[in-house]
């Protein structure tokens, strides 16, 4: 995953593995999507693979584009995974292979957990709209989503954590967090441990500690980190993602305890380079 703030719009995709979005994912359609507000748009090129006829772009594959620039957005603006309760596709245009196409989404509605989206498709070169689609999504509540990865036997309790697996829930995240902030600091080898003191609902106790951390790039001032982060929401881990830069405030607004210096957060996920993890309930 790599969201992260473009001026003053958010790069928005939420899962690592995700077919539409995910960076790890080698099938994924590579939907790279940045929002402003209540918009979203995406530059994508339909890759080779998805031809259904002779030099065209198969129709399921578009309506998997139409879901996903939409669940995209719903998500985002929801602040929590939001799911698709319908959604649909009118064809306008033949879209042809290697015609990059530029996808457009909006909300045009939000009750309580529904948000009702319509979409377009525009061809780059001719401006015209290849494919419209328009959706409903419906906000899910973290536990309930929890209790999903769950019985898909995704869940903490069903993860094995021992040796760090990066293909885990946790690893993609990690994974995420640390190219969200490479770049911004240079590179050390830093080691997380990471404590799951309670499953339902899950307790996290991240344990960090690398050779020296600079806490303060522009100064030089250099710590060890050693932060707990206690019942830390997804809604917070959504937001500490799209807005890395405000990982300490966010978690400050969260209430979550954390011991060291929250302002090393930055510069310590910069860093951080493996992970251990343990489960100890
Ligand atoms: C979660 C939910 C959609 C809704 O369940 P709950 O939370 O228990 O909600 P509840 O039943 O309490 O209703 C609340 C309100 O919503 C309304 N309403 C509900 N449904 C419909 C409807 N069909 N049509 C019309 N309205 C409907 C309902 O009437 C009520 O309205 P009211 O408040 O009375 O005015 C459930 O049916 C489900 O899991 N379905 C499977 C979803 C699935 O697998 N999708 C595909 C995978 S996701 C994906 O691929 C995208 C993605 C990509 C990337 C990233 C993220 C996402």
């Amino acid at each position: 995953m790599s969201n992260s703030i473009a001026g003053d719009t958010t790069i928005v995709d939420h899962y690592p593995r995700c077919f539409g979005c995910g960076s790890n994912n080698p099938a994924s359609m590579r939907i790279h999507a940045v929002r402003d507000g209540n918009r979203i748009t995406a530059d994508w090129l339909p890759p080779e693979t998805a031809e259904g006829g002779p030099g065209l772009v198969h129709g399921g594959y578009l309506a998997a584009a139409v879901d996903e620039i939409q669940a995209l957005l719903a998500s985002s603006v929801a602040g929590v995974p939001a799911m698709t309760a319908t959604m649909s596709i009118q064809y306008r245009k033949p879209v042809l292979l290697g015609r990059p196409l530029t996808l457009e989404a909006e909300v045009t509605e939000q009750r309580g957990r529904k948000l009702t989206l319509t979409m377009r498709a525009l061809d780059n070169e001719s401006g015209e709209a290849c494919f419209e689609g328009s959706g409903l999504y419906i906000a899910v509540r973290s536990e309930v989503w929890m209790s999903q990865m769950d019985k898909g036997g995704k869940s903490f309790s069903g993860m094995d954590f021992s040796n760090g697996d990066l293909s885990t829930f946790f690893g993609w995240h990690v994974r995420s967090l640390r190219e969200n902030y490479r770049g911004t600091a240079e590179s050390d080898s830093v080691t997380a441990r990471v404590e799951f003191a309670n499953l339902q609902p899950a307790q996290w106790v991240f344990r960090l500690d690398g050779p020296e951390l600079a806490i303060d790039p522009a100064t030089g001032a250099e710590a060890r980190v050693d932060i707990e982060i206690h019942s830390l929401g997804f809604n917070t881990w959504l937001a500490m993602l799209e807005r890395p830069e405000r990982a300490a405030d966010l978690l400050a607004e969260s209430g979550t305890r954390v011991h060291g210096e929250p302002g090393a957060l930055t510069t310590f996920f910069a860093q951080l380079s493996s992970t251990e993890t343990k489960v100890t309930e």
